[in-house]
């Protein structure tokens, strides 16, 4: 077991009395290990903006390493990472000296409102106020998850804006900011010789998603989190790139100010620096005490899901300048500021197994069974993986360490392996490998090309989809049995009455008799609908399957196309496609639906059960031979319209398509064809003109 599982020493603020030698020594090494391995995460987060953890994680960490360094005063080192603030600064950028230190945050402990109240005895503490003094007044205001940046305005121009860096030194990425249109280039009203504004670039979370399909369908690098997209986006060296990037920002402070009389609080430095045209976010107030906190705490709390952004907790802050003033700093924060924040909605643990979950429409999600963890508030052990292709996106297998994702009440989510933690080569997950059956049914599973969910395709059979299954059978434009409705099929299904669309058939009174609100009246109500139903149209029977992809309408088609069931079910795929809009993803459903014995079963049950309809002879088509035969047409006939033509090939068994393919048999080229003439050349295929046409139709019509 290494650092992340075994980091839960939790901050301790009494040194233990007289420390032993080999305590000393332990802990030294200990320190030695957490410093080594949380600089490597700074220069994933600060530098690359590519952390390999979750905050989370990080933080408990450099909480572990500040509890030793102050348990034993002998390990503290002037260099070590619980004394610096960010990361170094890029040496591609232009190296900007701060006027003021840009500091981090002391952030309390995330448990309930005990990081609220915690903060205000310690403030009280530190301002020599005891019990019959006022209670204090703080400015509190969200923590936002981006990047911090000091916007300098001189005679109210935009001069300069660069990131926090190591606190002392940060970038020059003025060239960058000033794309941004959340940032005045100039201020409005009277402004100072100088002014510092102080604030947050971040990312929406719409615009976050937004970029990254955008980068994902350019094939670039996408982003684990709109934090590092925005760190990101500023950070890069085209400015015409960062114009592209949807950047937001809120100030939230100061840094240096020249000929300005600063307004005596913080929530006034505030209203002054949005009347100066800054973007400061509404969700702020101002409260008293550490119940006032604590309220605020609880409040965003609430809404936090619903906010257009991110944000990972509260900050709370003296509101007084002249209180601030008197609390001063400590090394890498102030005394006057906490940041509160909420559980963390990211953990670490192991991907112990995959297993799969059938829905209601037979479609298989994989879902990862995890190492119990304790993530967004709750013990999760299970986190939704999506599909095969999320898996393959993420690179995700079983025996992995994985990001576990869980945001308010969302489905857990695994988010991606901590790749540096695969020790060994794992085998990739394929679902179809490992489930080539329903778990639920036993019937087999495919996968069409058209879709990303792989599904169990005993729709008739399976208990998963019985619901759903007996619903859509039932429906009025299928068997049309009035008054089977969701809750009686949730009743029937749950006391195990009905399992199969045959089990209706099977329903008498006594049966019914036990349900509840189900009367002796409406029981034989729904017996005589049942009993009507078993006299149907083979168009109703074959939309009533709920084969899927096919509708009423191409039920219609199949029913007038092959006047018999079974002609139906024994169709290959190529036969299916002679039936008008039917293509390749609509036959294979079918052919699979079919295919499978357990739906095989439930058909003959019900034709046995009495259901019945009437059979007719197949619709013959003029001549078949064109059957099987897809053809594109292109370009301006000189004697046909686009629809004659079409009308001709398909009187004679054949298909139009509307693109080019590897499947397209015959491209018929008149004046003008464009890019279709031109990758059936590059697919070599068969390219005829209008007389070409004209030959083959007489062809066919001579052999047929
Ligand atoms: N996952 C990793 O590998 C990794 C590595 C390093 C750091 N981190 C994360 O970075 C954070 C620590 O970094 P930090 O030192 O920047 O501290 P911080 O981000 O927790 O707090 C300081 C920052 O908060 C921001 N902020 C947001 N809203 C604010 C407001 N209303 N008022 C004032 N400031 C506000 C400012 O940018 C400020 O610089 C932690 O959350 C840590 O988990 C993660
Ligand atoms: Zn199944």
């Amino acid at each position: 077991m290494d650092s992340f599982a075994s980091g839960d020493v939790q901050p301790r603020d009494d040194r233990p009395a007289a420390p032993g030698k080999d305590d000393l020594q332990a802990a030294g090494v200990r320190a030695a290990e957490l410093r080594a391995e949380i600089t490597r995460h700074d220069h994933a987060y600060y530098v690359l903006d590519a952390p390999t953890i979750p905050d989370a994680e990080y933080d408990r960490l450099f909480r572990e390493l500040q509890a030793l360094e102050s348990a034993y005063p002998a390990l503290r080192s002037a260099d070590s990472p619980t004394r610096r603030v960010g990361g170094r600064p890029l040496a591609q950028f232009a190296a900007v000296r701060h006027r003021l230190p840009m500091l981090s945050i002391r952030t309390e402990t995330d448990t309930e409102a005990s990081g609220a109240h915690a903060f205000d005895v310690r403030t009280r503490r530190e301002l020599g106020l005891g019990e019959g003094d006022p209670e204090v007044e703080y400015a509190v205001e969200l923590k936002f998850d981006g990047l911090a940046i000091n916007l300098r305005y001189e005679h109210g121009a935009l001069v300069q804006a660069a990131t926090r860096g190591d606190g002392e030194t940060g970038e020059d990425v003025t060239a960058n900011v000033r794309t941004m249109r959340a940032i005045p280039l100039r201020l409005r009203g009277e402004a100072p010789p100088v002014l510092e504004i102080r604030g947050e670039i971040y990312l929406r979370r719409d615009d976050f998603e937004a970029l990254n399909r955008r980068q994902a369908e350019a094939g670039d690098k996408v982003f684990v989190n709109p934090r590092n997209a925005a760190a990101g986006s500023i950070r890069q060296l085209d400015p015409a790139i960062a114009a592209r990037r949807p950047l937001s920002f809120f100030a939230y402070g100061l840094g240096e100010t020249v000929g300005w009389t600063l307004p005596p609080t913080h929530a006034g430095v505030l209203d002054a620096v949005a009347a100066f045209g800054l973007p400061v976010c509404g969700y702020r107030e101002v409260v008293r005490g550490g119940a006032g906190l604590a309220g605020f705490h609880a409040r965003i709390g609430a809404l936090r899901e619903t906010l257009a952004f991110d944000i990972d907790g509260v900050v709370y802050k003296v509101n007084a300048l002249a209180l601030q003033q008197r609390l001063g700093f400590l090394t890498r924060e102030p005394r006057w500021a906490v940041a509160h924040k909420y559980p963390a909605q990211e953990a670490v643990t192991l991907l112990r197994d995959i297993e799969v979950q059938v829905g209601r429409t037979g479609a298989l999600t994989p879902v990862a069974r995890l190492e119990p963890v304790f993530v967004g508030g709750v013990t999760v052990t299970n986190a939704t993986l999506h599909n095969q292709d999320e898996i393959d996106r993420k690179d995700v297998r079983i025996g992995d360490w994985v990001i576990v994702r869980r945001a308010g009440d969302v489905i857990p989510e695994v988010v991606a392996p901590v790749l540096e933690r695969r020790t060994h080569e794992l085998p990739r997950f394929v679902l179809l490998e490992a489930f080539p059956t329903c778990p639920v049914c036993g019937s087999h599973v495919v996968r069409g090309e058209d879709e990303a969910a792989a599904r169990c395709t005993g729709g008739l059979f399976c208990p998963a989809q019985r619901k759903q299954a007996l619903l859509h059978f039932a429906g009025r434009r299928a068997m049309d049995i009035d008054g089977l409705g969701d809750k009686l099929v949730d009743q029937l299904v749950d006391a195990a009455i009905v399992k199969t669309p045959v089990d209706l058939y099977r329903l008498d009174v006594p049966a019914l008799a036990g349900l509840e609100r189900m009367g002796e009246k409406s029981a034989q109500n729904l017996l005589a609908a049942i009993e009507n139903s078993r006299s149907t149209t083979l168009m109703r029977f074959i939309f009533a399957l709920g084969i899927r992809n096919v509708g009423e309408a191409t039920a219609r088609e199949l029913a007038r196309h092959f006047g018999k069931l079974d002609a139906l079910m024994a169709a290959g795929v190529d036969a299916l496609q002679q039936v008008p809009d039917v293509g390749p993803i609509v036959a294979r459903s079918i052919s699979e639906f079919f295919a499978e014995s357990h739906n095989r079963e439930v058909i003959e049950q019900l034709r046995a059960a009495g259901v019945q309809w009437q059979e007719d002879e197949p619709a013959t088509a003029l001549a078949g031979g064109f059957a099987g035969k897809t053809f594109v047409l292109t370009g301006t006939l000189l004697t046909l319209s686009r629809d004659e033509a079409r009308a001709l090939i398909e009187a004679r068994g054949g298909k139009v398509a509307g693109s080019v393919s590897k499947k397209t048999h015959y491209v018929v080229a008149g004046a003008e064809a464009g890019s279709k003439l031109d990758k059936a050349q590059a697919l070599g295929l068969a390219i005829v003109d209008e007389d070409g046409l004209r030959a083959l139709l007489n062809e066919t019509d001579m052999n047929g």
